[in-house]
């Protein structure tokens, strides 16, 4: 049986991946985790997400050093905002407890923290800022265009629901990674007033609105002449 904590379980993701956990005959949820103060800390985690009553209380980030202790699980997965992601990886590391990391929004010396913390406590982890398979396939697509069309203007929108913490979303920012390594190019986040586009520039233009699960564009525009 894989034992699974997931950090972030009342949040839009982390109902979802409970609600996955639960359906798994291999897997079981020992432990959930909110934010500090969390109001509803120590109910069952299964009566507040719609599941039935699952035996498993909702802790808070303050616990988590405890609650692993007691729980030892084998996989920890964090969907919450990237500076409480920080802090919680290290204390799942240091806990030796593997770890599934879905949250966006790091900036680089976060990244490196979390890959640091990984590397010193020597745990298998998995981190992505898109766990769809069709966004990894899209990865692949955008590579070999990027690579094919080398004299296209590249351009990347993404448009999400309106709850959504961080800009660009992590999958832009993948897509621009993905260009970048790929061809010389400078990332420009949204124009106004003034900015004729230079030669070598990507555009990655945010959208916010609604409940947009999540949407992403890249537009590989010629001029004709090929
Ligand atoms: N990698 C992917 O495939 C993928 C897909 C969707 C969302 N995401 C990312 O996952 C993250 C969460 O998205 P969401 O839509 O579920 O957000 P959300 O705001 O609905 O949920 C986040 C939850 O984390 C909780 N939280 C905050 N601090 C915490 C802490 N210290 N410990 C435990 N829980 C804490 C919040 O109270 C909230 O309930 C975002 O960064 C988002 O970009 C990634
Ligand atoms: O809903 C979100 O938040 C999403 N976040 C990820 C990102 O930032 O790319 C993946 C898509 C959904």
């Amino acid at each position: 049986m894989i034992k699974v904590a997931v950090a972030g379980a009342l949040g839009r993701m982390g109902r979802e991946i409970i609600k996955a956990i639960c359906e798994q005959e291999d897997m079981k949820l020992v432990a959930g985790f909110e934010r500090k103060g969390h109001e509803d800390r120590g109910k069952d985690i299964g009566e507040l997400i719609g599941l039935g009553t699952l035996g498993v209380k909702l802790s808070t980030a303050d616990e988590m050093d405890n609650v692993l202790k007691e729980t030892k699980p084998d996989v920890f997965v964090d969907f919450t905002i990237a500076d409480a992601c920080v802090n919680n990886v290290k204390i799942a590391a240091e806990n030796k407890v593997n770890l599934v990391i879905g949250t966006t929004g790091f900036t680089e010396e976060q990244k490196k923290e979390i890959l640091e913390t990984i590397e010193k406590n020597n745990v298998a982890a998995v981190i992505s800022e898109n766990f769809a398979i069709g966004v990894n396939i899209f990865f692949k697509v955008v590579e070999f265009l990027t690579k094919y069309l080398k004299d296209y203007d590249i351009e990347i929108i993404e448009m999400h629901h309106r709850y959504k913490k961080d800009a660009p979303s992590g999958t832009a920012l993948k897509i621009a990674e993905i260009i970048k390594s790929n061809r010389d190019v400078e990332l420009v986040f949204g124009r106004y007033g003034k900015c004729e586009r230079k030669e070598n520039e990507v555009g990655v233009h945010a959208l916010r609105g609604g409940d947009v699960v999540g949407d992403h564009i890249v537009i590989f525009a010629g001029d004709g002449r090929g």
